[in-house]
């Protein structure tokens, strides 16, 4: 009879863009969601696809998270990756247990740490043995922007890149997701197999992070799914605000790697004119929050943007945290918006699966 066995996955969370790096730069972060895996085949029990879920503090979260494995995103997504290897259910009495400390929908990229979960989890049951590189490429079939992603599974500071894909490989990836992920068929297997991704979809390099640098997250209490404030984008931009995102893109990652850091010019790096003028319509007060804080005004700042597609706040800083917090969540209660707020350190490893 087959022994049972378990793993955990640990991946941190991440903040997406940085100011000027939309959909290009990430910062993998030290808050992390878990999902701890038992397989015991030798118990009786029979599940739906033969995996029963578990999710920590479910009652405390806003957000409605499902139990069933054919639609949690985690289990979706692994149920994609299994099936694209010809293997249909999860292995016989699977148990996910999923922590989530991550806020959900806030810009600190929980729906890509739930995608590089799915992607590991079906790998480690499938025992694909599949190597980072493709393990990315999976990820982008479902999150098709690699800032996340790319940060929560290679951790760190990372720039990244999609790759020119030949137009038969472009015709792939810009699938439907309905077609990517199984669609919830009540438990009914359809027998269809997915599309595997092209080879190669995105890239990602890890640029140096300066040691005294941390992460002040202020995080308000309202939900801004992504979807949403990826639709307030214009189609086009003017020359102007693409030349002022691309010359500040290009002094960030030498202005986060240098020690000491110097406030002013990482102040001037992570400007913006692509995505927060434009996602101010749902975060009310964004621009002006943006704008009140600056090195000069405020000792221990380096810099500040909009983490992810938000309404999150990220504060780049050396000192006096609390002050910087404090400051950053009054605005937001001036506005009747309450705010809780972590101190992040960069997590310069990405996703780690442990063995038990
Ligand atoms: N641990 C999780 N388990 C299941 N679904 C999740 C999990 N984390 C995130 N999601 C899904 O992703 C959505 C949030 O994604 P999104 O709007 O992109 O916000 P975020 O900025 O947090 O990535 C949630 O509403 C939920 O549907
Ligand atoms: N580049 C994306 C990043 C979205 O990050 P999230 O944490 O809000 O999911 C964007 O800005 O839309």
């Amino acid at each position: 009879m087959a022994s049972s066995s378990s793993f955990t996955i640990r991946i941190p969370c991440s903040s997406a863009n940085i100011g000027p790096g939309f959909d290009v730069i990430g910062l993998a972060l030290s808050l992390y969601l878990e999902v701890h895996v038992t397989i015991d085949p030798s118990s009786a029990q029979k599940q739906p696809l033969n995996c029963a879920i578990t999710y920590e503090n479910l009652s405390a979260s806003k957000e409605q998270i499902s139990l069933d494995p054919e639609v949690n995103l985690i289990t979706r997504v692994a149920l994609y990756v299994l099936r694209c290897h010809d293997q249909r259910a999860f292995p016989v009495n699977t148990h996910v247990h999923i922590k989530n400390p991550i806020p959900l929908g806030r810009g600190l990229g929980t729906s890509g740490t739930a995608v590089v979960a799915g992607v590991v989890l079906g790998n480690e049951l499938g025992k694909l043995g599949l190597s980072k590189g493709r393990l990315l490429d999976y990820c982008l079939m479902i999150e098709r922007h690699p800032d996340n992603v790319a940060a929560s599974l290679f951790g760190g500071f990372v720039g990244t890149y999609l790759s020119e894909l030949k137009p038969e490989d472009i015709a792939r990836i810009e699938i439907p997701l309905s077609e990517v992920l199984p669609e919830p068929a009540g438990g009914i297997d359809t027998g269809k197999q997915p599309p595997k991704p092209p080879v190669g979809i995105g890239h990602c390099t890890k640029f140096p992070w300066a040691k005294e640098i941390k992460a002040i997250a202020i995080i308000p209490d309202f939900v801004v799914p992504t979807a949403n404030a990826r639709n307030v984008l214009p189609k086009q931009y003017s020359r102007p605000d693409v030349v002022f995102n691309l010359q500040r893109v290009a002094l960030l990652p030498i202005a986060l790697g240098t020690s000491p850091p110097d406030p002013d010019m990482i102040y001037l790096a992570m400007q913006d004119r692509v995505h927060q003028p434009y996602r101010q319509t749902l975060i009310p007060g964004l621009i002006e929050i943006l704008q009140s804080m600056t090195p000069a005004t405020q000792p221990g700042l380096l810099g500040i943007c909009l983490s992810g597609a938000g309404p999150t706040i990220l504060a780049l800083a050396t000192d006096r945290f609390d002050e910087i917090a404090t400051k950053i969540v009054g605005r937001f209660t001036e506005r009747g918006i309450e705010c809780q707020w972590k101190l992040l350190e960069l997590a310069r490893e990405g996703t780690l699966v442990e063995h038990h």
